[in-house]
């Protein structure tokens, strides 16, 4: 029989400070990818456009307000996981309002482009992590 994966959709978001510095949230113990490092981000729900998953998301994980007009779709990662196909496409957002916090309480790193290499990043990531240093 062939395998059929289901194809998640989840929408990322590469915040950049005024430094140039992006943000990266550790994934929790408990949830799957556990200390990998990622971006902020989350599953479109139904009737859901991938901005407004990112809007709910960057509120309900960092505490921070953005809007539709403030996030610019760079790329995405097409990625197969075992048990699912990851359809991600990644948006860079230079403007909210707030300072971003863990508010489920993650950690928060602001990293360079030139160093995401650094961290545990997940392997759909990684790619996007070569395109974000190139590009910015
Ligand atoms: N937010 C986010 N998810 C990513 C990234 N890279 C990547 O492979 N993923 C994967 O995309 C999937 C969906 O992310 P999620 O944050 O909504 O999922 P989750 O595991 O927290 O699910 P849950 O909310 O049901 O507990 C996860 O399997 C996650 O590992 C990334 O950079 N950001």
């Amino acid at each position: 029989m062939v395998d059929v994966k289901k194809i998640l959709l989840v929408a990322a978001c590469a915040l950049v400070d005024r430094d140039g510095r992006i943000l990266l949230t550790e994934r929790p113990e408990g949830k799957s990818m556990a200390g990998y490092w990622e971006f902020p981000g989350g599953k479109v729900e139904e009737g859901e456009t991938p901005e407004e998953t990112l809007i709910r998301e960057l509120r309900e994980e960092l505490d921070i307000e953005t809007e539709t007009a403030c996030l610019a779709p760079i790329a995405f990662a097409s990625h197969s996981y075992e048990d699912f196909h990851l359809l991600m496409p990644l948006f860079v957002c230079r403007k909210w309002k707030g300072i971003p916090r863990g508010a489920e309480g993650q950690s928060l790193s602001w990293v360079r482009a030139d160093r995401l290499s650094d961290y545990k990043l997940p392997p759909a990531d990684i790619p996007l992590a070569a395109q974000l240093r190139d590009m910015l």
